[in-house]
């Protein structure tokens, strides 16, 4: 106790002086050469003898610094971090080789003190490469695998066409209404829960844990991770803002992944049935197996493996469905393309279902180039080497930390001419086909390799049939100050720097496109599912 005391006392000093230490140590065991160590590492930023390059990190939209030094350093951008040796991707040639071609070897992540501190660390999307990762990653696809996807079109169609009578009402919520839309597929997906306002409980300890997440994964941004052995200090001592930020968000977290869990349990212990993802692993848990314990591990084991379905599926398909809204009132022309192909396939007398989805090309671009125009992830979630390797004749030391620049590739001319332009056409074909010879964005902007999104199916599905109901029933418009002048939506279409990217403002209004469109989305709430 005594030593404890002193050491917070002085933990000023101590904190720095351990940092220095673990920096020394660390570039000490960077210099052991082995075979691949005498092969020198991808160029980049000359680093400082002690800090590397920490100070030359761009913090503002930093996907275009990162692109700057593509375009000086090559493919591969070796970057000096402190305790950990960082290679910006910076071609799609070099992301597939690496992660796709290689993916035994870059599929892991690197787990933090931050993470376990805030009760992240269930979480399989931050998990390395391990069995656990397994096992977690093969239940999860197990229910989001594109055979089984097709499952939940009932739920989507419901909550877009309960989205557009929304918007009816309120014609200006597009950043409230959408956020519901999606948060409430994916409740009732995977838990069976219906959410019907963004007040909800449960929608509010998850917000405030997502928030908790956005701090604790600002790269750089706690020390701790630099000294882990240090993470027992106590909350009170100057300098543990992190154990404040832990503690702060940490319950937040545990009712996020908690509750919603529970009450499905709790409704299968009444004989209730709450038909969902969760539900139905409790049952298998309780048919598999006689033994309680048994059972116990397997119900814990879906919880975890679920409980990331909201945690990585709400603020990415959300940020896309905003980045649609305002690409498409940019982008007047297509839309009024898009709505005559929606006339001409599903007519004035019903709503889009997935039964037209083939036949709505300009539906299937838009989302295409909504995945593109303002890449959600831009930097996808980072991947980690597993051991020494060697790539066009540079080293790439175990360990290292790779940075897929998903944005620059997304954003690359050669692909995409005047990228960006919010230009859903440039995946047509001129008689209107998807056009093979693009290449899917969403083969970078879903992350790579083993790692790959595995929500992917269940968010391109969300995003096509609130596209194609939104455009048969509106036409968006930029919103007007009260002078008439229309909002400025290309400073609206700046991307928010961050881990998690979209759209500054949504300043869009929603106009019904006729009177037939008012009744369609009136008769929709007679319908019976
Ligand atoms: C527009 C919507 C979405 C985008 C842009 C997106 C993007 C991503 C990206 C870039 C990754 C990291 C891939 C990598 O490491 O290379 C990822 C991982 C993940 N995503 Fe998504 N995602 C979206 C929607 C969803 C949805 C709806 C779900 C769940 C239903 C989901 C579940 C996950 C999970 C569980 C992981 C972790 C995978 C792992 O580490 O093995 N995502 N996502």
């Amino acid at each position: 106790m005594g030593l404890v005391l002193l050491l917070s006392e002085n933990l000023r000093v101590v904190i720095p002086l351990a940092i220095a230490l673990g920096f020394i140590l660390y570039k000490h065991r960077q210099s052991k050469s082995s075979g691949l160590r005498s092969l020198p590492l991808p160029p980049g930023p000359k680093p400082h003898w002690l800090f590397g390059n920490v100070f030359d990190m761009p913090l503002e939209r930093p996907w275009e610094g990162f692109r700057d030094w593509t375009d000086t350093y090559g493919d591969l951008v070796f970057l000096d971090l402190p305790m950990q040796p960082t290679i910006m991707v910076g071609s799609a040639k070099a992301a597939f080789d690496l992660m796709e071609k290689r993916s035994h070897l870059y599929s892991d992540r690197q787990e933090t003190v931050m993470d376990r501190l805030m009760y992240w660390d269930w979480d399989f999307g931050f998990l390395s490469y391990t069995a656990k990762w397994r096992k977690h990653r093969k239940q999860f696809h197990q229910h989001f695998a594109p055979t089984v996807v097709s499952k939940y079109h009932p739920i989507q169609v419901q909550n877009a066409r309960s989205y557009v009578r929304r918007m009816l009402e309120n014609p200006t919520g597009t950043v409230d209404e959408i956020r519901l839309t999606f948060a409430a597929i994916i409740m009732k997906v995977t838990y069976g829960m219906t959410i019907t306002s963004m007040h909800d409980q449960f929608i509010e300890w998850a917000q405030k844990a997502l928030e908790g997440l956005s701090y604790a994964k600002v790269p750089g941004a706690y020390w701790i991770e630099f000294v882990p052995w240090l993470s027992w200090i106590p909350s009170w001592v100057p300098g543990a803002s992190f154990k404040k930020l832990a503690e702060q968000y940490r319950s937040y977290t545990e009712r996020m992944v908690h509750y919603p869990f529970e009450t499905v349990r709790e409704a299968a212990d009444n004989g209730i049935e709450m038909p969902s993802v969760v539900y139905s692993l409790i049952k298998e848990a309780r048919e598999t197996y006689t033994d309680r314990k048994e059972q116990e591990a397997m119900e814990i084991d879906a919880r975890d493996t679920m409980g990331v379905a909201y945690a990585a599926g709400f603020d990415t398909t959300t940020a896309a469905g905003q980045g649609f809204i305002l690409g498409i009132t940019i982008n007047q022309e297509f839309q009024r393309r898009a709505q005559a192909e929606l006339d001409s396939v599903v007519g004035p007398n019903r709503l889009p279902d997935f039964g037209d989805y083939e036949s709505l090309p300009c539906c299937r671009a838009i989302v295409l180039e909504a995945m593109r125009w303002l890449p959600v992830t831009p930097f996808a979630i980072p991947h980690k080497s597993t051991q020494d390797d060697e790539y066009n004749g540079y080293l790439i030391p175990k360990g290292t930390t790779l940075i897929p620049n998903s944005w620059g590739m997304l954003h690359n001319p050669e692909e995409y001419p005047d990228p960006e332009s919010f230009k859903p056409e440039r995946f047509l074909t001129k008689d209107g086909k998807l056009n093979p010879e693009i290449r899917d964005p969403t083969t970078f902007s879903f992350g790579y390799g083993r790692r790959i999104c595995p929500g992917r199916f269940l968010s391109n599905d969300s995003l096509f049939i609130v596209v194609a109901t939104t455009l048969h029933c509106f036409n968006v418009v930029a919103e007007c100050d009260k002078d008439g002048n229309p909002a400025d939506l290309l400073a609206a279409s700046q991307m928010m720097s961050g881990f998690l990217s979209g759209p500054t403002a949504v300043p869009c209004v929603y106009k019904p496109r006729s009177e037939a469109a008012i009744k369609l989305i009136h008769d929709s709430a007679n319908e019976s599912w």
